[in-house]
C-alpha cells in the first residue's frame, strides 16, 4: 500500500503541554547524570540471539571498566540463562562493592519471587518493577480501570518491600526500589503522578540519597518531539509529592531518531538519571545511546563520569556480544567521524593543528588554560584513542594540506608549500590511476621513491661523505672529517665562499668531487656540474629542525632549477634529513639533482653481451677500464621463488690487482649485473 496523500485520516499528531512558563529551554547541563546499562537486559531482549552467559559476563566487565555503577543485568524470570547470569555474577564475586545489580520484573508475584531471589547475597540490588500505565495498555493489554492499574502497582511494590526486607536480613543485601509507569509518555500525565504516589506511599520508606525511590518515566515509544518529553518531565517533578525522596529517571527509546535530543532536553528539565545503551542497542530503533550521551557531555568541557579513552575496545566488546555492527558515521564512535578525505576540510585542519600549536605555546607562557579549538574536529581525537591517520585520509578529492599533514605527522618532514604543491600532483597522478584510498605507507611510500628519502631509496647520486670549508683559506678538507662540516648550509644564509669535497655515489660508484660556490649548496652543485655535467641552481631553500629525541635531527628542502628557467615554470624538488643542517641540505640538494637526472642520463654502453656492455658504459663515465677476469653463477632455491646469484673478477686499467663482487636477483642478467657494479664499486673504494 503506498504512503497515504493525507496521513492525518491515519495517524494523531501528539497534544503538546500548555506549559508557558516552562524553565527548561534556558537551563545547560553542567554534570552528568546517574547512567544506567540496560544492555544486558532491554539491549539484550531486543536481540535475535540474546548474549550467552560469557557474553554477556564479557558485556558487564566493560561496563564495570568503563565507570558504569547502575547496571540492569537481566529479566531473571525470562530465562534460566539470565537468572543463572545473575547468580554466577554475585556467587564468583564478580561485582565491585560500589556497584549496582539492576532486575527487571513486571507486577506478577511468582516472576517477582524469582526476581528478589536472583539478586539475594549481593551486596547492592535494584529492584526495578513496571507495568504499562497509558489509556491504550489499561485498555488492549490489561483490560484494567486506573484503579485496576494502580492497584496492581502498589499490591506488587508491596510484595517486592516484603521480599525484600527478607533478603536484606538474611543476607544483608541493601536494596533500592525502582518503578517505572511503562509508556509513561503516552499516559495522562496527572494519572502518572497519582500512581508514582501511591508506589511511593506503598513503598512507605523513600529518603534520601541511597534511599530515594527512583521513578524511571520511559518514552517507551518515542511519540513525539523532543521538547515535549521535556515538557512532560519538567511538569512531573513540579506535581509529584516530597521531589526530594525521588529520583527521576529516563528512559528514552528512538523511534523517531530523536532520543539523544529527548534525554538532553529532559535533564535540562530536571531528570537526575538516564537508563540506555551503548551504541543504541534495544527495542526497534534502540534505547538512547549512552556513549554518545557521555561524549556530548565531554565535548562541553563537562565530566561524562564514563572513561571512554579507549573507544575501539569499547565497539569491539559490545559488536562481539550484539553481534550488530556500529555503523562509520555513528557519532563519537563510527570509524569515519573525525576523518576528512576532503581537500579544504584537510587543508582546515592542517592550519587549525599548526595555529592551535602556536596558540598553546603562548597560552603556557602566560599561564592560561590550552582550549581545543578546531575546524571541522569538535573534540581531540586523541583522547578517546583516535591517531592521526583517523583524522585525515587521502583520496582523488583530498588536497595538497591533507597529504602534506600525512607527511608531516609520518616522517616529521613539514614541506613548505610550493613543495606541497609539486607532491600532491605525485600523489593525485597515482590515486586517480587506482580509484582508491591512499594509506599513508601508500604516501610515505610515495614520498620516499619520488626524493630517493632514506637509505633504501637512494637515487643515482647518493652522499657517502662531505667536509666543507672555507674557500679563502688554504687547506684541502677531508671528506671524512666531521669536523669540518658546516652549520648553515644555505647557500643565500652564507654568501661567504665555500668548499665542497665529498664522495658521492654516482650510479652505484663511489666517486670523490670538489666544488666551491657561495655556500655548501653552491658548492656542491658546482661539483656536480663539474663532474656529471649537470647544470643546477637553487631557487628555494627552507629547512627545519626536527622533533627532538631523534637522531636525525634537521630536515631541508630544495627547489633545483636549470639556468633560464622562467618563473611560474616549476624545477625540481628534493629533501633531505641529517643529523645536520649541513647534511641535510646537501642531501636535499642530491633528491632534487635526481629528480632532475631521472632517467635522462641513463647509462650506455655497447659490449658482447650484457656484462661487457655495462663495463662499456662504466668505462665512458669513469674514463677507466675494467675487464672481467672471472664470472660464475648459480641459482638459490628452487621452484617459484628461486633466485640467481653471481660473482665477478674485475681488473682495473690492466693492473694485477682485481676486485671480486656479487650481485643476487630474480633475473640471471641482472644478478650479473649487480655482481659487475659491486666489483668495480669496491674498485672505486679502494683506490
Ligand atoms: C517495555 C519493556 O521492555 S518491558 C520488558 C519486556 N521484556 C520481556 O518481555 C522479556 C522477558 N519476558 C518473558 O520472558 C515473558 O514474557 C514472561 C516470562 C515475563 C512472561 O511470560 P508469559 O507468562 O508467557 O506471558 P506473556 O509474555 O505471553 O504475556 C504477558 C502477560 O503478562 C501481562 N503483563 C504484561 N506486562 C505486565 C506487567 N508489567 N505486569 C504484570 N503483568 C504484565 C500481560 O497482560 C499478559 O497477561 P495475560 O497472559 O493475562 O494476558
Ligand atoms: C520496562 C520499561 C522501563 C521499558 O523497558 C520501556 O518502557 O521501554
Amino acid at each position: 500500500m503506498p504512503m497515504l496523500k493525507d496521513p492525518s485520516q491515519k495517524y494523531k499528531p501528539y497534544t503538546p503541554i500548555n506549559l508557558p512558563d516552562r524553565q527548561w529551554p534556558s537551563r545547560t547541563i553542567t554534570k552528568a547524570p546517574i547512567w544506567l546499562s540496560t544492555d544486558l537486559r532491554d539491549g539484550n531482549q531486543a536481540l535475535a540471539n540474546p548474549m550467552s552467559i560469557p557474553q554477556k559476563t564479557l558485556f558487564f566487565k566493560k561496563l564495570v571498566e568503563i565507570g558504569v555503577k547502575e547496571i540492569e543485568v537481566a529479566y531473571p524470570a525470562a530465562s534460566d540463562t539470565d537468572f543463572g547470569f545473575v547468580r554466577g555474577l554475585i556467587e564468583k564475586k564478580q561485582v565491585p562493592d560500589d556497584v549496582w545489580l539492576q532486575v527487571l520484573t513486571p507486577a506478577r508475584a511468582d516472576l517477582i519471587r524469582r526476581t528478589v531471589e536472583s539478586v539475594s547475597g549481593a551486596k547492592r540490588a535494584i529492584i526495578h518493577m513496571y507495568n504499562a500505565t497509558s489509556p491504550m495498555f489499561r485498555e488492549v493489554v490489561f483490560g484494567n480501570s486506573k484503579e485496576q492499574t494502580i492497584a496492581l502497582a502498589v499490591d506488587h511494590t508491596k510484595l517486592i518491600r516484603q521480599l525484600t526486607e527478607e533478603a536484606t536480613a538474611k543476607y544483608g543485601t541493601i536494596f533500592r526500589y525502582e518503578y517505572s509507569p511503562e509508556t509513561f509518555t503516552q499516559t495522562e500525565l496527572d494519572f502518572a503522578v497519582e500512581i508514582c504516589d501511591a508506589v511511593k506511599a506503598a513503598w512507605g520508606k523513600a529518603g534520601e540519597g541511597d534511599e530515594r525511590i527512583i521513578f524511571n518515566l520511559p518514552a517507551t515509544v518515542e511519540i513525539a518531539t523532543p521538547n515535549h518529553y521535556a515538557d512532560q518531565i519538567e511538569l512531573f517533578q513540579r506535581k509529584i509529592t516530597e521531589r526530594e525522596k525521588i529520583v527521576i529517571s529516563l528512559h528514552p527509546h528512538n523511534d523517531r531518531g530523536t532520543a539523544i535530543a529527548a534525554a538532553e532536553l529532559a535533564q535540562m528539565a530536571g531528570a537526575d538519571r538516564v537508563e540506555g545503551c551503548l551504541f543504541g542497542n534495544g527495542e526497534r530503533t534502540g534505547n538512547v545511546d549512552l556513549v554518545v550521551l557521555g561524549m556530548n557531555l565531554y565535548s562541553q568541557g563537562v565530566d561524562p563520569q564514563l572513561d571512554l579513552s579507549d573507544m575501539f575496545s569499547v565497539t569491539e566488546t559490545v559488536t562481539q556480544c550484539n553481534d550488530l555492527f556500529v555503523h562509520p558515521r555513528h557519532p563519537w564512535a563510527g570509524e569515519l567521524v573525525f576523518t576528512a578525505f576532503s581537500g579544504s576540510h584537510q587543508d582546515a585542519i592542517k592550519k587549525g593543528f599548526e595555529h592551535q600549536a602556536r596558540r598553546h605555546a603562548l597560552d603556557s607562557q602566560e599561564g592560561r588554560n590550552r582550549y581545543w579549538s578546531m575546524p571541522y574536529l569538535p573534540i581531540d581525537p586523541a583522547d578517546i584513542g583516535c591517531n592521526y591517520e583517523a583524522i585525515i585520509r587521502v583520496n582523488s578529492q583530498s588536497g595538497k594540506g591533507g597529504i602534506a599533514y600525512i607527511v608531516k605527522q609520518a616522517l616529521k618532514l613539514d614541506m613548505p608549500r610550493r613543495m606541497q604543491m609539486s607532491f600532491y600532483q605525485v600523489i593525485q597522478a597515482i590515486s586517480d590511476k587506482t580509484g582508491k584510498e591512499m594509506t599513508t605507507e601508500d604516501i610515505t611510500g610515495a614520498f620516499r621513491k619520488t626524493y630517493c628519502y632514506g637509505p633504501k631509496n637512494e637515487g643515482r647520486l647518493a652522499l657517502r661523505s662531505f667536509a666543507i670549508a672555507d674557500a679563502s683559506r688554504p687547506g684541502t678538507p677531508t671528506p671524512e672529517s666531521e669536523a669540518s662540516r658546516s652549520s648553515s648550509p644555505s647557500s643565500t644564509a652564507t654568501p661567504s665562499p665555500r668548499r665542497f669535497v665529498g664522495k658521492l655515489s654516482v650510479d652505484g660508484i663511489v666517486r670523490e668531487v670538489r666544488g666551491s660556490g657561495t655556500g655548501p649548496l653552491a658548492a656542491l652543485l658546482d661539483a656536480i656540474r663539474t663532474y656529471l655535467d649537470v647544470d643546477l641552481a637553487v631557487r628555494e631553500y627552507s629547512e627545519h629542525s626536527l622533533e627532538e629525541g631523534t637522531e636525525v635531527k634537521a630536515g631541508s628542502f630544495v627547489e633545483l632549477i636549470t639556468p633560464g628557467t622562467e618563473r611560474g615554470v616549476g624545477g625540481f624538488w628534493g629533501v633531505g634529513a641529517d643529523a645536520d643542517i649541513a647534511g641535510s641540505g646537501l642531501r636535499a640538494v642530491l633528491s632534487a639533482a635526481n629528480a632532475y637526472i631521472g632517467d635522462l642520463t641513463a647509462l650506455t654502453g655497447e659490449g658482447n653481451g650484457p656484462l661487457s656492455s655495462l663495463i662499456g658504459a662504466l668505462e665512458s663515465v669513469t674514463g677507466k677500464q675494467y675487464e672481467i677476469k672471472e664470472y660464475t653463477q648459480h641459482s638459490i632455491g628452487a621452484g617459484s621463488g628461486s633466485r640467481a646469484a653471481s660473482f665477478v673478477e674485475l681488473s682495473l686499467d690492466g693492473g694485477e690487482k682485481t676486485a671480486w663482487g656479487a650481485g643476487a636477483d630474480e633475473d640471471i642478467t641482472a644478478s650479473g649485473l649487480r655482481a659487475v657494479l659491486s666489483a668495480a664499486s669496491r674498485f672505486e673504494n679502494k683506490h
